[in-house]
């Protein structure tokens, strides 16, 4: 089992800035890219400002918050992940965007370096079947908010081999986290049950049956969830929401999994939840205020 090292990240959103903090902080070398330096500088003062939360808190030490900081360095450049160990791709929902990195990335890779992707929904053995080495190939999903969240979903495709399952299980145990195993089918375990009920809390808000406060009142109160599920919607970004809905009805062919009007009215907006500071709710404000 080859040692991994050096971590590549692509997309430096909320989830590949949440993926390289936990990374540095377990002394992994991190070489963050995405296609916007906005997002770059962003993402690096988002981790910044994250781990220092958790030095305040005495979580983690002024010197290993330090140490973790220069263990990120970002890129704009694709190639320059080639010499990387791990590659875990964390870019837009959408399966094009996914394929056209890896087409990308392929001819700069070392022969070892393991390939993944954190997709929420999309199938793992078609992504991994248009690469040089699908037995090297694997969904490794983390949960937002990944600093705080024990869970990783390690997700086989069908051609994914033992030693690669192993070398990521490992790397999930190096960064203090849990692994559940998932099989590559639409939305793998999480998604497959926490986004039906996301969808069927917008269905409850587009026929009236409550409002956007009443509804995340009611989950929190009535089911002890730490967020209401629009609450949790606003968190998760809605066109990702709505994407994981549609490859669960594309994927399993069941009108169950019909996405909510609702939902596609607020992704035409632009209304996306709190990376546009507006979704169910509307975040510009001191407090957030919901949209109806
Ligand atoms: C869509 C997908 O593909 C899969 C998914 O990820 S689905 C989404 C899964 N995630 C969830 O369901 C999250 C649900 N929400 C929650 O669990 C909680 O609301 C929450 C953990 C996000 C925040 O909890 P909270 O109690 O309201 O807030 P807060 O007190 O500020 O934070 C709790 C702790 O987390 C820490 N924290 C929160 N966000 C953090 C971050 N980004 N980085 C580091 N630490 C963070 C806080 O410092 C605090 O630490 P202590 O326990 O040491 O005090
Ligand atoms: N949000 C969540 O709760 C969770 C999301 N995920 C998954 O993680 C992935 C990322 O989601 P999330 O971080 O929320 O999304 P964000 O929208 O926050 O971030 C995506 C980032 O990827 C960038 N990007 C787009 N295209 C490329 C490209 N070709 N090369 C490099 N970077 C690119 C975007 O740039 P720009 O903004 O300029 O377009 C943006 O900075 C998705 O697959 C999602 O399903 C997994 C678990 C939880």
């Amino acid at each position: 089992m080859a040692e991994i090292r050096s971590v590549g990240i692509v997309g430096a959103g909320q989830m590949g800035n949440g993926i390289a903090h936990v990374f540095a902080l377990a002394g992994y070398d991190v070489l963050l890219n995405d296609i916007a330096q906005e997002s770059l500088d962003r993402a690096l003062a988002t981790i910044d400002r994250n781990i220092e939360r958790q030095v305040a808190r005495g979580k983690v030490s002024a010197e290993d918050k330090a140490a973790a900081m220069a263990r990120i360095r970002t890129t704009l450049r694709l190639a320059d992940l080639g010499p990387t160990d791990l590659i875990i791709e964390a870019a837009t929902e959408r399966e094009t965007v996914k394929q056209a990195i890896f087409e990308d990335l392929l001819p700069h890779l070392k022969p070892h370096t393991i390939l993944t992707s954190n997709t929420s929904s999309i199938s793992i053995t078609r992504l991994a079947s248009r690469t040089d080495r699908p037995e090297k190939f694997m969904g490794f999903h983390f949960m937002n908010p990944v600093p705080v969240m024990q869970l990783v979903e390690l997700i086989r495709g069908i051609a994914t081999d033992q030693e690669t399952w192993d070398s990521l299980h490992d790397v999930v145990r190096k960064l203090g986290k849990t692994a559940a195993s998932a099989e590559d089918f639409p939305a793998f375990i999480v998604n497959r049950i926490l986004m039906p009920m996301i969808n069927e809390a917008v269905y409850t808000l587009y026929e009236g049956v409550g409002s956007v406060r009443s509804i995340d009142e009611s989950l929190k109160l009535g089911a002890n969830h730490p967020m209401g599920p629009l609450e949790l919607a606003d968190f998760i970004g809605l066109d990702t929401c709505l994407a994981i809905m549609n490859v669960l009805h594309d994927g399993l062919a069941d009108t169950k999994y019909r996405p909510c009007p609702l939902l596609t009215k607020y992704v035409e907006a632009g209304w996306l939840g709190r990376k546009t500071q507006r979704g169910f709710y509307d975040y510009r404000g001191e407090t957030p205020v919901p949209t109806r």
